[in-house]
């Protein structure tokens, strides 16, 4: 099944648009496990079960695996997801961008090793950097466009020639001349809700990845009418509110409940969107 019609199955099924982001740091796991790196799967994999039915994709940072050496642990991990999640899609957060021949390996890398359903990727390189992963058909491609971090700014609010900023034209790339199999996606950070429906007014009907509620401070309501519109989902992922709700043996329960609580907020949103 093609990761747009996953992930709408995922949304109406689990009645969601937020994504779980799976950022595991064995130093904020709960007693028993802390600092023990050797429990990132199990950690992730009891984030996973509380939350199933509340989200509508999981999203495993890639760094938090290779950077604790836990590489094995995360195609574990992607295998549990697919065994009692297997209608929610998973987006690998790797943020690849390189020449056609490196990308090849990290588009195998993400598809075959880990099996995800689609990825992160800067558009930073080109379209040449981009061509590999459209091989993977039906795979979401999910280019960076306006980041949720303050130093986005620095580049991507930098104007061009013809007058657009730069996220502006990454954002009329992927809805146009880039997007020639229906594949792509955008990176667009809560922290700016302006930027959200900027992007959202140059791309349509592109899938918006929006980080940045919970921890970064952006704020679920601002967030929703910036970004959804019929034809035009969005999927809010939050990591560390969720994830690290408790620090106790209830770390999972808690994660549950903010999950179900944040859930709540966008769909609350999305209504009265819908109501005008
Ligand atoms: O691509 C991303 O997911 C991403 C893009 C962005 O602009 N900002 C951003 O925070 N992220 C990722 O989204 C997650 C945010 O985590 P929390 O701030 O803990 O919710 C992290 O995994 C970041 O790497």
């Amino acid at each position: 099944m093609k990761f747009t019609d996953q992930l709408a199955a995922a949304q109406r099924g689990n009645d969601s648009l937020l994504c779980v982001g799976l950022d595991p740091e064995p130093g904020k796991f709960p007693a028993k496990w802390k600092g023990d790196a050797d429990r990132i799967y199990d950690f992730c994999a009891a984030i996973v079960d509380a939350t199933k039915d509340v989200a509508c994709a999981f999203k495993p940072q890639i760094a938090y695996f290779a950077g604790n050496r836990a590489e094995d642990q995360l195609e574990r991990l992607m295998a549990h997801i697919k065994r009692v999640a297997p209608s929610v899609p998973v987006i690998l957060d790797a943020k690849r961008g390189d020449i056609g021949s490196t990308a090849e390996q990290y588009a195998r890398e993400a598809f075959e090793r880990y099996q995800a359903d689609a990825v992160t990727l800067s558009p930073f390189m080109g379209f040449d950097s981009i061509e590999p992963w459209l091989r993977y058909s039906g795979k979401g491609l999910i280019l960076l466009c306006r980041t949720s971090n303050p130093g986005g700014s620095d580049l991507q609010a930098r104007q061009l020639a013809n007058g657009d900023l730069l996220y502006e034209h990454v954002a009329k790339l992927a809805q146009g001349p880039w997007n020639t199999t229906g594949q792509l996606g955008l990176v667009v950070g809560a922290t700016f809700p302006g930027e959200i429906a900027r992007v959202r007014e140059l791309a349509p009907t592109l899938p918006l990845l929006i980080p940045g509620v919970g921890a970064q401070g952006g704020d679920a309501e601002a967030t929703v009418k910036a970004g959804f519109k019929p034809g035009g989902t969005i999927v809010v992922n939050s990591s560390r509110a969720v994830l690290y709700a408790s620090s106790g043996d209830d770390f999972a329960s808690a994660a549950r409940a903010v999950a179900v609580q944040t859930r709540a907020a966008l769909n609350a949103a999305r209504s009265s969107y819908a109501a005008g």
